[in-house]
């Protein structure tokens, strides 16, 4: 049996350990891999046909998402680029921080080794999503199941942009509901960081998030033709390179992205997607700057 997902952290992998625990009903033939202790990062990879990076810093009290580009690009340049050598078909699911430039910079080191596939990059938003439906359901009354709110953009702050306008079911907000409800979902890992005090970041959640979105994955690997997923990745739907929104998964990585979910928006999301383009742009530009000026080992 070939890995199908090999889990990209070096020290400690218990989020992605929650993964594993969660493929377990999958009936694709699935192994996440414990790297620890590992003697070659390439043997762990050689055959991967998913890839989950969830290693680097997480926030403290007070900083950005941005604060952790430092530390965490290089990680995540280093782990791509064993992807890279190693197994370049497999999809790459990107969670490190800050999600915004480490997918571009992955997409970049990617590029650099010649085995770039923008269907097959992924920038893990689905935790956004995870948190839309369960501030919805709450505030509504609603059974979290039933509950789908697409969230565009990108993964830090205002450039989280839930669509409240396309909630299945067809729900009605006031505005005063719209505008606390958006607020709460951009800012809920700020939350988590601050009630955490200093001891990390959404672990555990992110981890759930993960273990869907790689199910997701393998659904659609599997040859099911009902996969839908946010997620950041290389999009036309709008002037940036980079943007969360729904995507169609299939075999080969995305198959397509859903245009509909941006079409007839709200006023209050119309101006919130203007808004939060520049800093969605900063973000990914810095990525793209980052690897170009210290370009990748042949
Ligand atoms: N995309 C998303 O939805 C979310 C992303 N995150 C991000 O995920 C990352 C990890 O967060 P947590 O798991 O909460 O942090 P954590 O501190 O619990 O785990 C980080 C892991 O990365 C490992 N690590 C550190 N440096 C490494 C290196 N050079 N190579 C390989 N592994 C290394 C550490 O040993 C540790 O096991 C952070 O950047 C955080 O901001 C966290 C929550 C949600
Ligand atoms: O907020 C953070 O630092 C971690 C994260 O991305 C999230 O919880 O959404």
């Amino acid at each position: 049996m070939s890995p199908l997902v090999s889990a990209l952290n070096l020290y400690d992998i218990a989020n992605v350990k929650g993964v594993a625990a969660d493929l377990s009903h999958c009936n694709t033939p699935s192994q996440v891999l414990d790297f620890t202790g590992a003697s070659e990062l390439g043997d762990c990879l050689k055959g991967a046909n998913v890839v989950v990076i969830p290693a680097g810093v997480p926030r403290k009290p007070g900083m950005t998402r941005d604060d952790l580009f430092n530390i965490n690009a290089n990680i995540v340049m280093t782990l791509v680029e064993a992807v890279a050598d190693n197994c370049p078909d497999a999809f790459i699911h990107i969670i490190s921080n800050p999600v915004n430039s480490t997918v571009p910079i992955a997409a970049e080191v990617l590029k650099q080794k010649g085995v770039y596939n923008p269907k097959k990059l992924f920038g893990v938003t689905t935790l956004d999503v995870v948190r839309a439906n369960t501030f919805v359901a709450q505030k509504k009354n609603l059974k979290l199941i039933d509950v789908d709110v697409p969230v565009i953009g990108g993964h830090a702050g205002i450039t989280i942009l839930p669509l409240l306008s396309k909630t299945k079911p067809t729900v009605r907000f006031t505005d005063e509901e719209v505008e606390q409800l958006t607020v709460r979902i951009q800012n809920a890992g700020t939350e988590v960081v601050e009630a955490k005090a200093g001891a990390g970041s959404a672990t555990l959640s992110m981890a759930y998030a993960a273990a869907r979105f790689v199910e997701s994955s393998l659904r659609a690997l599997d040859g099911d033709g009902d996969v839908y997923e946010c997620s950041f990745v290389q999009s036309d739907l709008t002037n940036l390179p980079f943007f969360a929104s729904r995507i169609k998964l299939g075999r080969n990585g995305v198959e397509a992205l859903i245009p509909s979910d941006l079409i007839g928006l709200s006023e209050y999301e119309d101006k919130t997607l203007e808004a939060l383009k520049p800093e969605l742009k900063a973000s990914i530009k810095k990525g793209i700057a980052f690897v170009q000026k210290q370009p990748v080992t042949a």
